[in-house]
């Protein structure tokens, strides 16, 4: 009998390495990684499984049992027998912006590599949670969702807790106190539009509309919007560190049943669609996470001009959803 929960990770490059490796440290679950070859040369190199193998041996260097294991797969889909048996799948395989790129850039690469993945989900892992982290994440979860055809309870996409802990960090870094007392929640597309809820954020419980002056608000607002950006201009590549611990916070909410309200994006219709005039999209909300998954979405009361906002938003993601479609259709998905 299966007694940890396994989770699989698909796409072990920046994102997905450091997921591995956070999930291993944490001893809570298995974890099974999975990754095309390279060409080093001549050579054709499997660097997954020697990334599986090195984190392993760090686990037995500081005593933490955790299974891992790295497989090859082909862009075409081979090789993803040990996807049976996972609990959830993390999704960050795919392409990386660059500076001055968009991550509405990477939208048709990237949709043409998941869904090959998906057919392989369906085939082997039909139970399992997903966690969708390619980018654009928003459309990539939709795409996810119709492709897959789970319940929307199963399938998310993670950006909101990247995006709240980085406007926590910002907002810590003025008020000069720890993250830790600060709350703070991001919701909407991750975009240049998304939404920092400023009217419900507070430190250690007073509200930050009153500790700050508007300036300084729309300051933290504005870097906040463009913090992924930020980093792909430091670094040359998008941000990993913050991005995997974001997603282990979203697995252990799931495996440990432990209730957490994080905003992750998801598909909206019906009631909770209505309230966020929001219906047939995905995108980012707090939400009650547990072991079924989303097990209830909150509504978040806003203010006139954050409604506004939200509108905006959802707008942009809205736009790119046509294309979306279009090449689900193609693929005859919907
Ligand atoms: N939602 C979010 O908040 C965030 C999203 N991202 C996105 O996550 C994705 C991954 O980013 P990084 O890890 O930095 O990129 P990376 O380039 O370091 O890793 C991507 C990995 O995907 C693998 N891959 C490519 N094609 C594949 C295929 N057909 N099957 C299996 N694996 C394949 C690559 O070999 C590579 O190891 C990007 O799309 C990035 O934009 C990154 C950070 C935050
Ligand atoms: O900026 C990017 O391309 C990666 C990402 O989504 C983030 O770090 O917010």
């Amino acid at each position: 009998m299966k007694m940890r929960k396994v989770v699989s990770v698909i796409g072990a490059g920046n994102v997905g390495e450091h997921v591995a490796s956070l999930l291993a440290l944490r001893g809570l679950v298995d974890v099974r990684m999975f990754d095309i070859p390279r060409k080093d040369g001549e050579k054709v190199i499997e660097p997954v499984k020697g990334k599986a193998l090195d984190i392993r041996q760090m686990l037995a260097a500081i005593d933490i049992d955790a299974k891992v294991e790295g497989y090859t797969v082909s862009p075409e889909g081979n090789g993803y027998e040990a996807l049976e048996g996972s609990d959830i799948i993390v999704i960050t395989a795919g392409f990386p912006r660059r500076p001055g790129m968009s991550r509405e850039d990477l939208l048709e690469k990237n949709l043409s590599i998941l869904s090959v993945i998906c057919e392989k989900i369906k085939q082997y892992a039909k139970e399992a949670i997903i966690i969708v982290v390619t980018n654009p994440v928003d459309l990539m979860t939709y795409a996810v969702y119709k492709m897959l055809g789970f319940s929307k309870r199963k399938v998310m996409g993670m950006a909101g807790v990247l995006d709240s802990a980085r406007f926590k960090t910002f907002i810590s870094q003025e008020v000069k106190v720890s993250p830790k007392d600060i709350h703070a929640y991001v919701i909407g597309g991750h975009g240049d539009e998304m939404v920092p809820l400023i009217s419900i954020s507070n430190v250690g419980g007073i509200p930050l509309k009153d500790m700050l002056p508007k300036e300084k608000l729309s300051e933290l607002i504005k870097r906040t919007q463009f913090g992924g950006g930020e980093i792909v201009d430091l670094m040359g590549t998008s941000a990993y560190y913050a991005p995997a611990a974001s997603i282990v916070e979203m697995v252990e909410a799931i495996v440990t049943d432990n209730k957490r309200i994080l905003p992750c994006s998801v598909y909206l219709e019906g009631e909770e669609g209505k309230y966020y005039e929001a219906e047939d999209v995905c995108v980012g909300v707090p939400v009650k996470l547990g072991n079924c998954g989303v097990e209830e979405i909150i509504n978040i009361p806003m203010l006139p001009e954050e409604r506004e906002m939200w509108r905006r938003s959802v707008s942009s993601v809205r736009k790119n959803l046509k294309v979306v479609e279009e090449m689900l259709h193609a693929r005859s998905v919907l």
